[in-house]
């Protein structure tokens, strides 16, 4: 990808969030500009132990697995007060942190080092000294091959070297709006069972059904918890798309990346261009709808989808919650998914489970001679493990780690010592500032209208404050997004709510056992 290589994405974030917060701002041009650098503000030591302290967030809030397979290869190479370069070894890993992992890691930046505007990553083969004034990263013209990092704590870096070790070099889509597609991720290696059979079968349809006559599910929506194989599923109809009919216009595009090429085009005045490329594609496949957001991206979003729908295009969208509840979105933008039609991915049941392990473990195989794992351990973990693909794959992953560093066999009693992190681990139920506001509401005697008033008197003040610190605690929702949803706050007076509940729980036995119990009526 032609932006994956720049270093914009760091200030289309920063961008993104001005946007998310004030549209006006960035329409005036008063965006933090990238160019302004500044000298650095700490010596590297400092900025170093900044990084280690990010990281060690990243892993709690990621997990251990996931920051293994993404981060355990990132290397920080330098930072001044507005900005922060990282390293990878490959061009693979940067898009996928970019295309995933962006907008956290500038977020737990900032809570380090609120001046950060701007995270640049490169690949390690294409390091370039680091100038105070900063000029374009350098494009990275090939990609190198993935090494195995043995320096890292064994049984981690085996899992992130297995994770990568299979993954040749992305699709580039060199010149389009796209973001890139992993060519693992297609039709062949998805396993179809009873959690995901209709969802696939559209996407087949979708796939083979020729330009210019979309299917009868568009858009067609795909819903489904955390690794359960949307992505997959996106990228498995991008790729069949493409080889079905080389000259189909075929797009597959991150909600952040499209984000994050609106606001740049905006930036650099390339908004006509942009708008204009999206409206030729024949096959749109849009990922992680949830994260879209801002008021100005979203209607152009909507304007894109409208245009495309009208002119007999396919779209197809993935989230992980059905349209109807994704909060954030633009009335107008969900009344337009609602027209078309939506499917459910389950959670995969024992057959599922099992079938992507034993597709996973001949991947394993026939990458790692030798590799032997007992039919009881896999049949543990298919029984076991039931959350997701996600983390069959990573318990997979783990075992071959296991048996690649210790050189012994892979036995029933190690196993259930390796995994035993994902054992049992189901999805927590996703809560709805709405149904906090609800429980709230009930519990005080108190109007959901009072909640998101300006009254001030303290029967109010109070059950707001403890609203706004359970919405905080309780879902993934932003401070600006809470102060929005609470009549229009400023994310200053969420942060407040938040410390001062529990200042008072810290002194309020009574009150802490009511926020407790709140916590459960609103879980249940
Ligand atoms: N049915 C399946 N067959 C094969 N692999 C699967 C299946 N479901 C999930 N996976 C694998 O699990 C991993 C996670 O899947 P994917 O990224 O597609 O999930 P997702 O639904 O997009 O999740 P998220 O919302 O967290 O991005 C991928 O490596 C994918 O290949």
């Amino acid at each position: 990808m032609r932006d994956d290589r720049t270093g914009d994405f760091g200030s289309g974030t920063a961008a993104l969030k001005a946007l998310a917060n004030a549209d006006s701002v960035v329409m005036s041009g008063a965006v933090v500009s990238p160019s302004a650098i500044a000298e650095p503000v700490a010596g590297a030591e400092a900025d170093a132990a900044l990084w280690d302290r990010v990281k060690r967030r990243l892993r709690t809030e990621l997990g251990e697995d996931v920051f293994q397979s993404w981060f355990a290869r990132v290397e920080f190479e330098g930072a001044d007060s507005l900005s922060v370069e990282l390293s990878v070894p490959t061009r693979f890993l940067k898009s996928w942190i970019q295309a995933h992992y962006f907008d956290k890691l500038l977020t737990l930046w900032q809570v380090e080092c609120a001046s950060v505007r701007r995270i640049e990553i490169i690949v390690r083969g294409a390091a370039r000294q680091r100038q105070p004034q900063r000029a374009e990263p350098a494009a990275v013209a090939a990609p190198e091959p993935v090494q195995p990092a043995p320096t890292l704590i064994p049984a981690a870096a085996a899992a992130a070297s297995v994770a990568a070790a299979a993954v040749p070099a992305p699709r580039a889509d060199a010149e389009g709006p796209g973001s890139p597609v992993d060519p693992r991720l297609t039709f062949e290696t998805f396993c179809e069972g009873a959690a995901n059979r209709v969802a696939y079968a559209a996407a087949r349809a979708v796939a083979e059904t020729p330009s210019g006559r979309p299917t009868a599910y568009n858009p067609l929506y795909l819903n489904a918890g955390v690794g359960r194989g949307k992505t997959h599923l996106l990228h498995a109809i991008a790729q069949a798309a493409r080889a079905a009919d080389p000259a189909r216009k075929v797009v597959y595009l991150t909600a952040e990346h499209f984000m994050f090429r609106f606001v740049a085009s905006l930036k650099n005045q390339s908004a006509i261009a942009f708008k204009e490329s999206l409206r030729e594609i024949d096959l749109l496949l849009i990922d992680d709808l949830q994260f879209l957001q801002g008021k100005s991206v979203q209607q152009e979003f909507c304007h894109m989808l409208n245009a495309l729908i009208d002119g007999a295009r396919q779209v197809v969208v993935a989230a992980d919650r059905p349209a109807a509840d994704l909060e954030t979105l633009d009335e107008r933008v969900r009344s337009r998914l609602r027209g078309g039609v939506a499917f459910e991915i389950e959670p995969p049941d024992l057959e599922l489970r099992r079938q992507i392990l034993r597709s996973r473990y001949r991947a394993a195989q026939a990458q790692h001679a030798g590799v032997a794992i007992p039919d009881t351990v896999i049949e543990y973990v298919a029984q076991s493990v039931v959350s997701n693909g996600r983390d069959l794959e990573g318990a997979l992953n783990r075992l071959v780690a296991q048996w690649q560093f210790t050189n012994q066999p892979v036995t029933m009693a190690s196993a259930e010592i390796t995994l035993r992190d994902l054992v049992g681990v189901r999805e927590p139920r996703r809560v709805k500032i709405e149904d906090i506001q609800k429980v709230v509401a009930v519990h005080f005697n108190v109007s959901k209208a009072d909640l998101l008033s300006s009254r001030r008197t303290r029967t109010i003040v109070r059950p707001r404050q403890i609203a706004m610190y359970l919405s905080k605690t309780l879902t993934p929702r932003s401070l600006p997004e809470i102060g929005r949803r609470f009549g229009g706050r400023d994310h200053t007076t969420v942060l407040h709510a938040v410390r001062k509940v529990e200042e008072l729980m810290r002194d309020d036995r009574g009150l802490a056992d009511e926020v407790e119990l709140l916590k459960r009526m609103i879980d249940e």
